[in-house]
């Protein structure tokens, strides 16, 4: 319904203007208010020793100075507190002032006489007298019956407990710059007047807040707290990611007194994800949560010790090597370590380790062995076999930091000690007499001093060159950890032996040999990375992380079970919400079956909740059609209803063609306004390709495993990298038989072709992809250009 007929249209646009005139003068309020208070901070700053009595004479004196300073300090972080806070109060009613609600219901609560109003926006605002709520978040009780609710009887829970009644109205408002611009009222689902408004708009290169318009089968996901696991496995642009962060924003409304972003962590799917999503928590007034890759993670845990293998040379290789000899062992390794059977090797190898198989590093000092390998392992394997490995090694690091000392005592008697001394500067001269005069060592009987101070000149000189040794001693590297790790490919028997139970692939000995050939070049193969962490953590001593409370995964379809049973072990107190498609599932590591069987499994019975979510958004109706037509389980995905041009299928006579009909059509689209296309290969290095042709033609960005920023314009892009953001049109290159003519790779192509929005145009030459053909004719049309 348009403005201009909806009969409350003016009585509406009277109260967004009385609301609008509230805002306005909050936040001149506010200005001023936070004006004074940022001059106070600044004051205090400024005379911040002014009134500090600093004296630090004898005890008594330091502690006032101390107690005076802290009491200063107090009152200015108390300032700053209150600052931070009346900012972020500031940016929000900004943001009311532009759009003060989007929705409204009116609800009746059973027994009342009088229905409410319930206005629904961003944040709550209260009028003057602090009574009345004018705008309600729609994070609130109340508010969660506009998502949930049809018109008729509803209800909704409260700390209290259920509240019950009947909604007589569900209205929905697009208002920009404080004008009501449309107004509809509406049923069930939330207004597809105003989705098909906010879907067909083109991309800004930023994942974009969906408050206004949650469905209900979301709003489900993004108010659960029943669950430790809620696993949300939905179609290519089903909101999956979208309710996840509105999950977050949701949880840091709820529990705003205990709950911060710090709390929360996301492990996406690579760096480039974390810009993309980067504004939609500012926009609803919340700070962004932690983000993390897995990768990210492991690297930093292995450190030093290895070069790691991302996962998306892993895949980069399997997509370009499958012709190699080896490639079938390490298909087979992949698959495998990736399983529970592998992690139950693992821990089994962990177990032997406690009583034989760790490998030590002898200490040495200056090229010579202080300690042998052989010592350490005779004193390690000497303890009472009961004790854990970290316990046992934390005793044993006390035993050789004590050795050390020793040696380091007898070292100073050294030639080259004196031979250092003498080219010691005057700053180690002044520094030894110091040491001597606090010491009150000073006899000033001069022969004695001279060699005092000699003797701490020679203790300092051999205490400098021992420090290494001391913190490698601390950080365990006496432990030979990648020899260890190695050491369970050494021989193919071992694995079977460890674990009776386990699969291991036919292939197992070409794996074996393969992994210890990687190992020895100092790489760590993308697979290894879990097992290799989780080694060092049952050696060193686990890392557990007790300080995030709530962990998401997006894209989890790519995780592989060990890697999810290790991130269950190292995050053991928090809930977890999980986002998959498993048509999605493009890593070589993924598990081969539907369902999170293994995580489901880690959490127990009537821990976990799967939700569903069938409806596609992203896409035009005409490009679901398209796409779902290349999945087995492709009906039950459905499309929204907004309409688009029919996907194309171009077939050029050769590849010079095909890569001047996607520079034509890049350009085309370009110069209709479409913000965000991308060009979309198989690999890196086709990408390099096509982004070599296109560059001098066109402004076109390459996209890498290294890019970090997510941005508006036109970008050539692999497939892999796409995985999670969108285009406003996809332009697909080489969607022919020859590169995409195998099983594996139907995946990558479905993931390829599901991030276009508005449009999708597919290119190849001779062949089309069975992946295209498999689609119902009538969902595509087919161009064939000869010249
Ligand atoms: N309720 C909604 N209201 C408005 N837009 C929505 C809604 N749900 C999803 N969308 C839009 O649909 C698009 C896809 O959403 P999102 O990226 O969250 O899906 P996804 O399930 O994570 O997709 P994929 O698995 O393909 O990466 C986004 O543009 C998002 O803004």
């Amino acid at each position: 319904m348009s403005l201009n007929v909806h009969p409350e249209w003016h009585e509406e646009q009277q109260r967004a203007n009385a609301v609008g005139e509230l805002i306005r003068s909050r936040i001149s309020q506010l200005q001023e208010q936070v004006g004074v208070v940022r001059s106070e901070i600044v004051t205090i700053r400024k005379e911040f020793w002014d009134d500090v009595t600093v004296n630090f004479e004898d005890a008594a004196e330091a502690a006032e100075t101390f107690a005076s300073m802290k009491q200063q300090a107090e009152v200015l972080s108390e300032r700053e507190r209150s600052h931070r806070h009346a900012h972020a109060q500031l940016k929000l009613l900004e943001r009311l002032k532009e759009t003060p609600y989007f929705g409204r219901i009116d609800f009746q609560e059973t027994g009342e006489s009088l229905s409410e109003r319930v206005y629904i926006g961003i944040g709550s605002l209260l009028d003057d007298e602090g009574e009345t709520f004018l705008i309600y978040d729609w994070r609130a009780p109340v508010s969660g019956m506009y998502y949930d609710f049809a018109p008729g009887p509803a209800d909704y829970e409260t700390p209290m407990g259920r509240i019950e009644g009947t909604m007589d109205l569900k209205r929905q408002y697009m208002i920009r710059h404080g004008e009501i611009l449309s107004l509809f009222d509406t049923g069930i689902t939330i207004g597809d007047e105003l989705l098909q408004q906010v879907l067909g708009k083109h991309s800004d290169a930023q994942m974009k807040s969906i408050v206004a318009t949650i469905q209900r089968e979301q709003n489900q996901v993004i108010r659960d707290t029943a669950h430790q696991l809620l696993v949300v496995q939905g179609a290519a642009g089903s909101g999956k990611t979208s309710a996840a962060l509105q999950r977050v924003a949701y949880l840091l409304y709820r529990y705003r007194e205990t709950l911060n972003a710090e709390h929360i962590l996301l492990f996406s799917p690579n760096s480039m994800f974390n810009s993309y999503v980067a504004t939609v928590l500012p926009e609803l007034g919340e700070e962004n949560m932690q983000q993390t890759t897995f990768q990210e993670y492991v690297e930093h845990r292995v450190g030093e010790a290895f070069r790691v293998e991302n996962p998306f040379e892993q895949l980069e290789y399997a997509l370009t090597a499958m012709d190699e000899t080896i490639y079938p062992a390490r298909r087979a390794g992949i698959g495998f370590k990736a399983s529970t059977d592998f992690l139950a090797v693992v821990e089994a190898y962990v177990g032997r380790l406690k009583t034989e198989g760790l490998v030590f590093k002898a200490i040495e000092f200056r090229g010579r062995e202080l300690l042998s390998a052989d010592e350490l392992r005779e004193k390690f394997y000497a303890y009472d076999p009961t004790w854990s490995i970290p316990n046992r090694l934390v005793d044993l690091a006390e035993w050789l930091q004590q050795r050390l000392r020793q040696s380091a005592k007898a070292e100073r008697q050294a030639p080259w000690v004196e031979d250092e001394i003498e080219l010691l500067d005057r700053e180690a001269y002044l520094e030894a007499y110091n040491q001597l005069r606090r010491q009150k060592q000073f006899t000033e009987h001069t022969f004695d001093d001279f060699d005092r101070e000699k003797a701490t000149l020679a203790a300092m000189v051999v205490n400098e060159h021992y420090k290494p040794l001391r913190k490698a001693v601390k950080r365990l590297s006496f432990i030979d950890l990648p020899a260890t790790y190695a050491a369970l490919f050494a021989d193919p028997e071992l694995a079977q032996t460890l674990a009776p139970a386990a699969s291991l692939p036919e292939r197992w000995p070409a794996v074996c040999a393969d992994t210890a050939r990687r190992l020895a070049a100092g790489v760590l193969p993308n697979e290894d990375t879990t097992s290799y962490v989780l080694l060092k953590d049952r050696i060193e001593g686990s890392h557990r992380n007790l300080k995030v409370r709530h962990v998401f995964i997006d894209e989890a379809q790519d995780y592989s079970p060990i890697q999810l049973a290790y991130l269950h072990q190292l995050f053991p107190f928090a809930k977890w919400t999980v986002l998959g498609d498993w048509n999605q599932a493009i890593h070589v590591q993924a598990a081969e079956s539907d369902g999170f069987q293994d995580l489901l499994q880690l959490f127990g019975e009537g821990q976990a909740r799967t939700v569903p979510f069938s409806k596609s958004y992203r896409s035009t109706r005409q490009i679901v059609d398209f796409t779902r037509g290349m999945m087995p389980n492709g009906a039950t995905i459905e499309p929204f209803n907004r309409d688009g041009a029919k996907p194309t299928m171009t077939v050029a006579a050769d590849t010079a063609l095909m890569r001047e009909l996607v520079y034509r059509k890049l350009a085309e689209l370009s110069a209709d306004g479409n913000r965000t296309v991308a060009v979309i290969c198989k690999t890196a290095e086709e990408s390099r390709e096509v982004y070599t042709f296109l560059k001098d033609r066109i402004p076109v960005r390459l996209i890498g495993m290294e890019t970090v920023t997510f941005e508006q314009g036109l970008v050539v892009i692999p497939a892999y990298l796409a995985k999670g953001v969108e285009f406003d049109a996809v332009l697909l290159y080489n969607a022919s038989q020859a590169s995409y003519g195998r099983e594996s790779e139907r995946r990558l192509f479905y993931t390829a072709c599901t991030r276009a929005m508005h449009e999708l145009h597919l290119f190849g030459t001779g062949e089309i992809s069975p992946f295209v053909t498999d689609t119902p004719d009538d969902t595509y049309s087919i161009l064939r250009v000869s010249s």
